[in-house]
């Protein structure tokens, strides 16, 4: 393709994510991809970076165009992302979109107005950060969770904001249940592949550059599998031990079940239920490629008995809930456009019904572990402290006995009794976990 092809074909990928607002970005390209499959990999490869970057910067770029009072189409939005932040010139610009076969069309009269108002309104600003911009969109951050970032990182609220902003880096976990971390890194060696140990996880390999793991013998014969190191962490903060029996209560596509699964050697039982059957479904084939035989799936549904009649039995459960997934938005920066305050509280809701529930399954002495891939205090901390209210036969286990037990390297990446990570400060998702231990019998 040329580059003006591309570029046309990122602007249909824009079109096609604001189509479907709510819906995550990956699985809209996903879609846009296989429709498209004479698209090879380097062209893909360029019209991702192009569409991304415009949607990672969609705050800045949408305050840059209301401005000059231009509405963000997705051809003014990708002119303006090379303006201000590609590093071409205005005539490069208007050059980038020469119309005919396969190319953007040229920009109309009016557009190529805007284009230049936009240029001029720079006056001497180099990049997309203006000293007038509120400090929210200065951030790339949405309004709506600045107090909360506010209380969880104080002062190094901007850090953390620019860790968001970088790509995240590829991690990986060895499968206990077929080799060992060591073993793993050296059979990635052999096809090229290098990686290093994750600091704080004993299972996680780091990438230190992306590289397509998934068509390695490694992963498809279940060495390893994707996954970031905070979310290794949660499922190492369970410390589930062979023979236990475990309920991972939102199990999603088996992410941390399968971590579960290698921490225990296939030995006692794991329930992965979810309410969503595609998710429940889309562990099938990772939890066969990992070789964990010591799971089952449940599929749970209103006016289900499955909880009431396990009440008491288990000795761990995780609760890894459905939250707005803020420590994830260096990885999914369309999440910070698609989710708002309704989504927060209705979540917060949700995830006190789902602890309640969760509480119940719990055997005297055994754990609940409380996670969230989100840094919004109102989801972790206020979330737990309202739990451990209701519920005077919890109490929070101490972190670093988990963590040891559990065999964690060093000391555990913490604020107050809870586990918290961030991308600026661990290098991993931003992570929330509290172990709360149910009082023991007698
Ligand atoms: C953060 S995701 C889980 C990710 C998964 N544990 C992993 O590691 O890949 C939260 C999950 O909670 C599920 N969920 C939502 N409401 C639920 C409920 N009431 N009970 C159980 N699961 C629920 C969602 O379908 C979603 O899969």
């Amino acid at each position: 393709m040329t580059p003006a092809a591309r570029l046309a074909a990122a602007i249909d990928l824009l079109d096609a994510l604001e189509a479907q607002p709510r819906r995550p970005a990956d699985a809209t390209a996903n879609d846009f991809f296989r429709a498209r499959r004479y698209i090879g990999g380097g062209d893909r490869r360029a019209i991702n970076e192009l569409a991304w970057s415009v949607v990672r910067q969609r705050l800045r770029l949408d305050w840059w165009l209301t401005r000059i009072r231009c509405r963000p189409t997705a051809r003014m939005l990708v002119a303006a992302e090379l303006l201000l932040d590609g590093g071409l010139d205005l005539t490069q610009v208007l050059a980038s979109f020469p119309g005919g076969q396969y190319a953007a069309e040229p920009l109309s009269t009016l557009e190529e107005r805007l284009l230049r108002q936009l240029d001029a309104s720079r006056s001497g600003i180099e990049g997309l950060v203006h000293p007038e911009m509120p400090e929210a969109i200065r951030l790339d951050l949405p309004e709506w969770v600045l107090p909360g970032f506010r209380a969880r990182f104080g002062e190094r609220l901007a850090e953390e904001a620019a860790a968001m902003e970088e790509e995240a880096p590829l991690d990986l976990r060895a499968n206990l249940l077929k080799t060992t971390r060591e073993e793993a890194a050296a059979a990635l060696a052999a096809e090229g592949i290098e990686t290093r140990p994750t600091p704080f996880s004993p299972w996680g390999l780091r990438l230190p550059q992306r590289r397509p793991v998934t068509q390695t013998r490694a992963f498809t014969e279940g060495l390893v599998e994707v996954q970031d190191e905070g979310s290794q962490l949660i499922a190492l903060l369970t410390d589930a031990r062979p023979g236990m029996r475990v309920v991972d209560l939102c199990a999603g596509a088996a992410g941390k079940t399968l971590a579960l699964a290698g921490a225990m050697r296939n030995r006692g039982r794991i329930t992965a239920c979810d309410v969503s059957a595609p998710r429940l479904e889309g562990a099938v084939k990772r939890l066969r490629r990992a070789g964990a035989d010591n799971v089952e799936r449940h599929l749970l549904a209103p006016g289900d008995r499955w909880a009431k009649r396990r009440a008491g039995q288990f000795d761990r459960v995780l609760v890894d809930a459905p939250c707005t997934g803020t420590g994830t938005w260096r990885r999914n920066p369309d999440a910070r456009l698609r989710t708002n305050q309704n989504d927060l509280a209705q979540l917060c809701t949700k995830q006190a019904e789902i602890l309640a529930g969760a509480a119940d399954l719990v055997r005297p002495g055994g754990r609940l572990v409380y996670a969230t891939c989100s840094l919004l205090p109102d989801e972790d901390e206020a979330q737990v402290e309202a739990f451990l209210g209701r519920h005077p036969d919890f109490a929070p286990f101490p972190l670093a006995e988990a963590w040891a037990e559990a065999g964690g390297t060093g000391v555990p990446p913490a604020e107050g009794p809870y586990l918290v990570t961030s991308p600026a400060r661990h290098g991993t998702d931003g992570f929330f976990a509290a172990v709360l231990q149910r009082q023991p019998e007698g």
